[in-house]
């Protein structure tokens, strides 16, 4: 049973988030009947409701709202999780199968825009989590050393283009590290929707960044997900930013072993980062499309694609350059999670040259 200091915040937090006019997921698909079905049940590591959607509670303006605080919060609140994972992957439902993970034949793609016209830079990440550890909520400050410990070690052994450095936060210049964010290399610090999730305790405890010397391949630690490994570069060469990011994930997934699960495939703290965790990205700039903000954000979504601002998430656009992506990343490839991408961008480009 859940205490009843707990039951009670769950309830007044509910109470806020239904009088909202919150266009969360959350707020879409927690009803009456989910929430009492859900609100005395609890995973081994005591995970309840309220550790899973306190952050689109506190956050009205999120657009999903629900994080798991451990692997398990996806079976144990599953009534809540599964709506809200098909509603965002694009109909993935309870009863699919996420697919096995298959990086496709690198070479078939190319460059986006090989004249260097509309795209800035690309970009294309995966998360992963490590096994044997819960996500952020349940972590120890311990844990977050010991990770720490262990991803550095792993990645010093890494040779060739992907041999780099590990720096880790603590530690870190506020100069070099909000040189690190301006480039578009680091995660920013004080995210609303992880503080309110629970996902930064001990912070910089156990976070740091590894890149090589280019920073064309970089991995975060312990930000929002155990690892999130980067492959980016300047232009639109989709293929060799995804050739550096499968090489680099195939030699180090021989080394740390991550938490995959059946159904929902890689594991990450947020639903929308299931699956084949990918998300590849263009800094792009569209200015005709995007003299229309709605209509860009249409058109993008009917190629599956999901705009942001030149930031990231939560963002605004700075200089017309726009962050356009694949949304969905479950029930598809890794390969075709990319392609989708890459043939919505080739569309948009036709589209902006044909107006
Ligand atoms: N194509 C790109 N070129 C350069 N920088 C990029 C590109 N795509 C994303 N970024 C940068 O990556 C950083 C992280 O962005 P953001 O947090 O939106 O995405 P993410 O790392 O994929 O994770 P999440 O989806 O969990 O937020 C930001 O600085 C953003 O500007
Ligand atoms: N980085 C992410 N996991 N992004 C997706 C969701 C982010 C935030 N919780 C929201 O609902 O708006």
């Amino acid at each position: 049973m859940v205490n009843t200091a707990t039951l009670e915040k769950l309830q007044g937090g509910v109470s806020k988030l239904q009088a909202s006019d919150s266009k969360s997921l959350l707020l879409k698909y927690l009803t009456r009947e989910v929430f009492d079905a859900l609100k005395n049940k609890k995973t081994s590591f005591n995970s309840t409701l309220l550790d899973c959607i306190q952050s689109g509670v506190e956050n009205l303006d999120s657009g999903v709202g629900i994080y798991a605080p451990d692997a398990e919060a996806y079976v144990v609140f599953a009534d809540l999780f599964d709506p809200i994972i098909e509603d965002y992957h694009n109909g993935f439902k309870k009863t699919d199968k996420h697919p096995p993970k298959n990086w496709g034949d690198v070479e078939t793609l190319g460059n986006l825009d090989p004249a260097g016209e509309f795209v800035v830079s690309t970009r294309v990440r995966c998360g992963r989590s490590m096994e044997g550890y819960p996500f952020n909520p349940c972590l120890t400050e311990a844990q977050y050393k010991e990770m720490e410990d262990k991803v550095s070690t792993t990645l010093s052994g890494l040779e060739g283009e992907l041999k780099g450095t590990f720096y880790p936060l603590t530690g870190m210049s506020k100069e070099t590290q909000q040189q690190l964010i301006d480039d578009h290399f680091l995660f920013k610090e004080g995210d609303r929707f992880l503080q309110a999730a629970n996902a930064c305790r001990f912070w910089p405890s156990g976070r740091g960044i590894y890149h090589n010397e280019n920073k064309t391949f970089l991995v975060w630690c312990n930000e929002e997900d155990h690892l999130r490994l980067i492959s980016m570069q300047m232009g639109g060469d989709l293929k060799q930013v995804y050739k550096r990011l499968v090489t680099a994930v195939n030699d180090i997934e021989k080394r740390i072993p991550f938490s995959h699960d059946d159904r929902l495939g890689f594991l990450t703290f947020c639903p929308t980062n299931l699956g084949t965790t990918v998300r590849a990205s263009v800094h792009i700039k569209l200015p005709k499309l995007a003299a229309d903000k709605a209509k860009l954000e249409e058109i993008a979504s009917k190629y599956h694609l999901q705009v942001r601002g030149t930031r990231g998430e939560h963002t605004e656009a700075e200089g017309g350059v726009y962050d356009i992506s694949n949304k969905r990343r479950m029930g598809l490839t890794e390969y075709d999670a990319v392609k989708e991408m890459y043939d919505g961008i080739a569309e948009l480009i036709k589209i902006e040259k044909s107006l």
